[in-house]
């Protein structure tokens, strides 16, 4: 037998397993265990480590799963490992074979596995949803989920919600229409889908979509057919509120001079009901995005401590470089603080309408009223630059400092737009573009945001792009990798530097904790990639003569 829907809701409290993508349905990432805390994790010592093997190897973003001492973890090329947490010895590997002609924007990569029963699940490159018996690794059942050769692909993790397996889609470059879907989890069947697009609600690709809603009061003419909002980074659960929280991508195409109006539900947070899928609340961090800020970035559930009250809050730190609070009860806007030096495109939010305040001219310009070169629009300088003041890599809070941990980067852009038209399964941008750092000493910085009031407690700054996720722990410890290789641990309080191990590639996984045999066990995958590489310009430059591949690496104090 495997885990419960109940052992699933117990997750952030539970320090033996590890069995939900966010260390909990809220997302904090937060383990109560103690036994490693700052006064001993200098000793942290590697116990083993395991080679994801391959060729096709690179961009490990995986957070793995850690269920009775098994530990299930994916690597990037659609591959499933489960391991012995105690030996490392492997129990068997899923190779899910890929056609050629996937299209991944960002590299491939694959964001980690879910757990219910007897089944653990994951989604694939070509947009696949495949459940596999936890024991043997064979499969159960395997769902298309969309056409990849339209532009689909899958690289979050699956979220599982009261026997619902709950899936986002990758494809916002391409135009596609973002989604979240659920099916059931014992057989795949599809029970609701929710388009994040309005004026798709009712249909999707042709055919009667499960919802209906508005039509599209926010796009011109049917640009809405094509209007990206991917849900590309998944979602996490809110149990006291029985909410889903969804981010959703960039509009396609990323010039903003093609589709005028806020262009809902993209760049944005959705509250969902999880039975039904109907939109609760919505969210636009960023209306009308002309910079591909997207949106996904994940919405943690925390108690807000303030003025002698506790307001059921969750906090987003978006791409676009602000830091939001909202009333998770609702969608309203709390505060919206800047978590990056260099903002250009809008000096603030104004709290009442929860809108921003734009700064027009900073705006890439429209390719019809010229100003660049070849019939493109008149280029800007904007920062954050497109790959965000913070990308997927998702956040740590913990509720001992009430403080939450961000891993930013500090960089911005040349960016111009272009002419477009759509042409299916084809990059669908209308820009271009060039990445510059800002600073010449440092573009990462792990910082540490007081939610109350937006204000940096302390900050570590690492040269190379930061793309780890982040672990917090009540031993007063935060972890997180860095692309030089290392996986290093703070002091949560002060931001101290106090361990740090080279793995031998880029850590751009997300580590995670948990207690087997009276002991406290760290693991992390290594492995450098995802879009920095790729995408990341005169950036791009300067972490070149990292290696790629693939590997999981555990940790532990010696035995006393
Ligand atoms: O709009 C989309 O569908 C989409 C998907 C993905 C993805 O699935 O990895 C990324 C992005 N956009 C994106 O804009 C981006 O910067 C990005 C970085 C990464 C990565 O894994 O390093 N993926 C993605
Ligand atoms: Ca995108």
């Amino acid at each position: 037998a495997g885990p419960t829907k109940e052992d699933l809701l117990n997750d952030a409290r539970s320090g033996g397993d590890v069995l939900t993508y966010g260390m909990g349905y809220q997302g904090q990432r937060f383990s109560p265990l103690n036994r490693l805390n700052a006064d001993n994790v200098s000793k942290l010592v590697p116990v083993w480590s395991f080679s994801f093997g391959g060729e096709k190897q690179r961009g490990q973003e995986a957070q793995p799963i850690v269920h009775d001492g098994t530990i299930y973890v994916t690597g990037s090329y659609s591959r499933l490992y489960a391991l012995d947490a105690r030996t490392g010895d492997k129990k068997w590997q899923y190779d899910h074979r890929l056609p050629d002609g996937i299209m991944p924007c960002c590299d491939v990569v694959n964001r980690g596995a879910a757990i219910l029963g007897d089944k653990i699940y994951f989604g694939t490159l070509d947009a696949r949803l495949v459940a596999l018996n936890k024991d043997t690794g064979k499969v159960v059942w395997s769902k298309k989920t969309a056409e990849y050769k339209d532009g689909y692909s899958m690289t979050a993790a699956p979220l599982i919600v009261d026997g619902k397996i709950i899936t986002g889609n990758s494809g916002g470059e391409f135009g596609i229409i973002g989604m979240v879907e659920a099916r059931n989890a014992e057989t795949g069947e599809l029970v609701w889908q929710r388009p994040t697009i309005e004026g798709n609600m009712g249909m999707l690709n042709g055919k009667e979509s499960t919802m209906t809603g508005k039509v599209n009061a926010s796009w011109p003419g049917d640009m809405y057919k094509t209007g990206g909002g991917a849900t590309w980074l998944g979602g996490t659960y809110d149990p006291d509120t029985n909410l889903l929280f969804f981010g959703t991508g960039n509009p396609a195409p990323w010039n903003s001079h093609l589709r005028p109006g806020d262009n809902l539900y993209t760049s944005s947070t959705l509250a969902i009901d999880p039975a039904t899928g109907e939109i609760k609340w919505h969210y636009q961090t960023t209306p009308h995005d002309g910079w591909d800020f997207d949106g996904v970035n994940e919405l943690v559930s925390f108690d807000l401590k303030r003025d002698g009250k506790v307001i059921k809050a969750g906090a987003k730190a978006d791409r676009n470089g602000f830091f939001f609070v909202l009333d998770r009860t609702n969608g309203k806007l709390l505060s919206a603080t800047p978590f990056v030096n260099k903002i250009t495109w809008a000096k603030g939010f104004d709290v009442e309408t929860g809108r921003p305040v734009y700064v027009d001219e900073n705006r890439p310009g429209n390719p019809t009223e010229g100003g660049g070169s070849d019939g493109k629009g008149k280029p800007v300088f904007a920062a954050p630059a497109f790959l965000g003041a913070k990308n997927w890599m998702p956040m740590a809070y913990s509720p001992d400092t009430d403080l939450f941990y961000v891993p930013a980067n500090e960089w911005g852009m040349d960016i111009w737009n272009e002419p477009i038209t759509y042409k299916k399964g084809a990059a669908y941008l209308g820009a271009g573009f060039t990445i510059k750092p800002i600073n010449d000493d440092y573009i990462g910085a792990l910082r540490a945001i007081d939610p109350k009031t937006g204000k940096i407690v302390w900050e570590y700054r690492n040269r190379a792009p930061l793309w780890g996720g982040v672990l917090s722990t009540a031993g007063n410890l935060v972890f997180t990798g860095t692309p030089e290789g290392f996986l290093k641990a703070f002091d949560a309080k002060t931001g101290k530097e106090l361990w740090k191990f080279q793995t031998g590639s880029g850590v751009v996984g997300s580590p995670v904790t948990w207690e087997m045999d009276g002991e406290q066990y760290v693991a992390v995958v290594s492995g450098w990639g995802g879009a920095v590489p790729l995408w990341g310009g005169d950036v791009a430059k300067l972490v070149k003569d990292i290696n790629q591949g693939g590997s999981l690496w555990v940790f532990k104090l010696p035995k006393a």
